[in-house]
C-alpha cells in the first residue's frame, strides 16, 4: 500500500463514518474489533443522523467523487439487490462535475494525435462542451472536410484514481463478505466485480469508437436510431473524434412537444428498438440515460432517436435469447412450471433446486402483475421480479441479463413519460413471436439445416470410417464390459473365501488359547492354535490381490 492510497483509504472511511454509513450495518452482525476500530476513530461522527440511510449512501457517494458516483448509478440498477427506496435515492446521482483545465485537455489531444491540434482542427474550443466523470467534450471543426466535430477526451489521471479505488472497493468488498457471511443475498465481491468490468471497459474510449461503428452499421438505413459518424483514424484510447450532432435531449419533454414531435411514435419506436437490438443484433445499447439520448430536429411527426456513448454494450448468447424469449411468453401464458424449468434447463440457477417451491415463488410474484390490463404490464418489471425470485433460489448473476433488465427497464419508463398509453404489450409481442417461430417453428429449423450443411457436407466423406470405429469400438466395449464382470465375480469369490478362513482361524486361535488357559490336554490346544495359523496363513494368501476390475 503507498502512501496515497493509505490517504485515500482514511478519506474513503472519514466519509464513510460522517454519513453514518457504519450504522447500517446491523449490531448483532458487527464484529467486536470492527466496533474497537470505530470507537478508536470517536473524532469522527455522524453528522447526518435526520437523513435515511438511502439518502446518506448517496451522499456519501456524490462527495467520494467520480468512481463512486458511476458505482452508485449500476448500483441503482440492481434493483433485484436493492429495495426500491434505495435504488431511486441513487439513481439521482449526477455526474456532471467541474471540468478541467483546457490546456492539460489540449496536452492530452496532441500526445494522443501525435500532432498538434491545429494540424487536424480550426476553432477548438477551450470552454468544454460538456465534463463527466471519465471524460471531457470539446467542439471544433475539423480541416479536411470543414465538418462540426467533437473531441472526447479522458480526464487526466482517471485510470489510476480508477484503479486505486476499486482496488479499495474490492478489498472493503471482501472484508464485508466475511463480515456478512459468504451466502449474503447483496454478494458485495460479485457486485464489485462486475463493476470493475464496466468501468475498465469506459476507460477504453477506442473500444467505445468501434461499438458506435458497429451499432451504426446496424441502424444505416433504419430510420428510427442514429449514431454520429466516427473518424476512426483519429480515435484512440484516450481520444476519440465524432461528428457534432444536434437534437432535443430526450427528457427535455417541453422542446419535444414545442416542435411537434410524434410522442405516440417516438415512443413505440424506443421499444422496437431495443428488441430490434436484442432479439435482431444480439448487440444493444446498455447505458440508455438521458444524457445519452436525443431526438431528431428533423421531420417530427417521424422522429427518430440519436445515441451517444456506446461505451457499454450488452450481447446476449443464443441460448440466453431463447431462454428470454419463452420466459416472457410463458409468463404471458401464465405457465409458472415453465418458467421454473426454464431457469433450471438455463443453468441460472442449480439443477437440484426444488422446482415445486421455485414455481410457487414465481407464481405468487406474477399473480398479482395480471391485476393491471395486459398492455400495461412491463416487460422490464417482469423480468426484474423473476430475478429478485430467483437470487432467493441462489441464481448466479448472469451480467449480461442484468444490464438486458436495466435498460428494458428505462426503454419503457423513457417509452410511458413520452406517451403514457403506450400499449407494451402490443409493441413488444410481434418480435418476441417472430423470434420465436424463426428459432422454433419450420423456419427456424430451415435456417439451422441450411447454418449446419457446409459442416455435414466436409464430414460427409469421413462418415464411412466414423461408423467403422463406432462398430468396432462398440464390440471391444462389450467384450471388456464381460471381462470386466468376470474379474469382478471371481473378485467377490476370492473376497468370500479369504473372510471364510480369516474368520475360521480366529476362533480356532481363540479356541486353543482358552483350552491352554484352562490346563486342558495340550495336544487339543496346539492343534487348535496350528490349525488357526495354517487357515489364516491361507486365508491372507487367497485375499483378492487387487480391488480393481
Ligand atoms: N457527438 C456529440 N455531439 C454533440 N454533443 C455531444 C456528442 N457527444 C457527446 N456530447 C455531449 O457531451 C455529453 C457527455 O458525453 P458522453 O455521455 O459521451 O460522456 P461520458 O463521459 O461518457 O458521460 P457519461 O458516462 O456520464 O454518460 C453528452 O451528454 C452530450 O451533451
Amino acid at each position: 500500500m503507498t502512501l496515497k492510497s493509505i490517504r485515500r483509504a482514511y478519506q474513503v472511511i472519514k466519509i464513510t463514518l460522517h454519513y453514518g454509513l457504519d450504522e447500517l450495518i446491523p449490531s448483532k452482525m458487527t464484529p467486536w474489533y470492527f466496533k474497537l476500530l470505530r470507537n478508536c476513530l470517536f473524532w469522527i461522527r455522524n453528522q447526518h443522523k435526520n437523513k435515511v440511510g438511502g439518502e446518506r449512501l448517496k451522499l456519501a457517494m456524490q462527495e467520494l467523487g467520480p468512481v463512486y458516483i458511476k458505482f452508485g448509478q449500476m448500483l441503482s440498477t440492481r434493483r433485484d439487490l436493492l429495495s426500491d427506496e434505495w435504488a431511486e435515492e441513487l439513481a439521482m446521482l449526477q455526474d456532471r462535475v467541474p471540468p478541467f483545465d483546457s490546456a492539460i485537455a489540449r496536452e492530452m489531444i496532441e500526445a494522443e494525435l501525435g500532432a498538434t491540434i491545429d494540424t487536424y482542427f480550426e476553432d477548438f474550443d477551450d470552454t468544454p462542451l460538456a465534463s463527466a466523470s471519465i471524460s471531457q467534450v470539446h467542439t471544433a471543426t475539423l480541416k479536411s472536410n470543414g465538418k462540426a466535430v467533437v473531441l472526447k477526451v479522458l480526464r487526466p489521471d482517471v485510470e489510476d484514481q480508477v484503479h486505486a479505488d476499486i482496488q479499495l472497493m474490492s478489498q472493503t468488498a471482501s472484508f464485508l463478505e466475511t463480515l456478512l457471511g459468504h451466502g449474503n443475498r447483496l454478494r458485495p465481491a460479485e457486485v464489485i466485480e462486475d463493476y470493475r468490468t464496466t468501468i475498465e471497459g469506459e476507460l477504453n474510449l477506442k473500444l467505445e469508437a468501434l461499438n458506435a461503428i458497429r451499432l451504426r452499421n446496424n441502424f444505416l438505413d433504419s430510420g428510427s436510431l442514429y449514431i454520429p459518424y466516427m473518424y476512426e483514424e483519429l480515435c484512440f484510447t484516450r481520444l476519440i473524434v465524432m461528428e457534432r450532432i444536434d437534437g432535443i435531449p430526450v427528457s427535455d419533454m417541453a422542446a419535444l412537444k414545442a416542435q411537434g414531435t410524434n410522442l405516440k411514435k417516438l415512443a413505440e419506436r424506443g421499444v422496437e428498438l431495443f428488441f430490434t437490438q436484442v432479439f435482431r443484433d444480439n448487440f444493444f445499447h446498455a447505458d440508455m440515460h438521458p444524457g445519452n439520448i436525443f431526438v431528431s430536429r428533423e421531420h417530427p411527426d417521424d422522429p427518430y432517436y440519436i445515441g451517444l456513448d456506446c461505451g457499454i454494450m450488452g450481447t446476449l448468447t443464443d441460448e440466453d435469447k431463447r431462454y428470454l424469449a419463452e420466459n416472457f411468453l410463458a409468463f404471458f401464458n401464465r405457465d409458472y412450471r415453465r418458467i421454473a424449468q426454464l431457469y433450471i434447463e438455463s443453468g441460472w440457477v442449480s439443477p437440484d433446486t426444488d422446482i415445486g417451491a421455485f414455481e410457487q415463488a414465481v407464481k405468487v410474484v406474477c399473480e398479482p402483475m395480471f391485476n393491471k390490463p395486459l398492455d400495461e404490464i412491463s416487460f422490464g418489471h417482469v423480468l426484474l421480479e423473476l430475478f429478485r425470485t430467483a437470487r432467493r433460489f441462489d441464481m448466479v448473476v448472469q451480467p449480461q441479463l442484468v444490464l438486458l433488465e436495466k435498460t428494458l427497464l428505462y426503454i419503457e419508463g423513457l417509452g410511458r413519460q413520452l406517451y403514457p398509453q403506450l400499449d407494451l404489450w402490443q409493441t413488444a409481442k410481434p418480435f418476441l413471436e417472430d423470434w420465436m417461430s424463426e428459432q422454433v417453428g419450420p423456419k427456424g429449423m430451415a435456417k439451422k439445416i441450411k447454418q449446419e450443411m457446409p459442416y455435414w457436407i466436409d464430414k460427409l466423406p469421413e462418415l464411412p470410417e466414423l461408423v467403422y470405429d463406432n462398430l468396432k469400438m462398440g464390440k471391444n466395449f462389450v467384450k471388456s464390459q464381460n471381462q470386466m464382470l468376470a474379474r469382478y465375480l471371481t473378485q467377490q469369490q476370492r473376497s468370500h473365501k479369504s473372510n471364510y478362513l480369516l474368520l475360521t482361524s480366529a476362533v480356532l486361535v481363540i479356541c486353543g488359547t482358552l483350552l491352554f488357559n484352562q490346563g486342558a490336554t495340550l495336544w487339543a490346544s496346539y492343534t487348535c492354535i496350528t490349525s488357526g495359523t495354517i487357515l489364516w496363513l491361507l486365508g491372507w494368501r487367497s485375499r483378492p490381490k487387487n480391488r480393481k476390475f
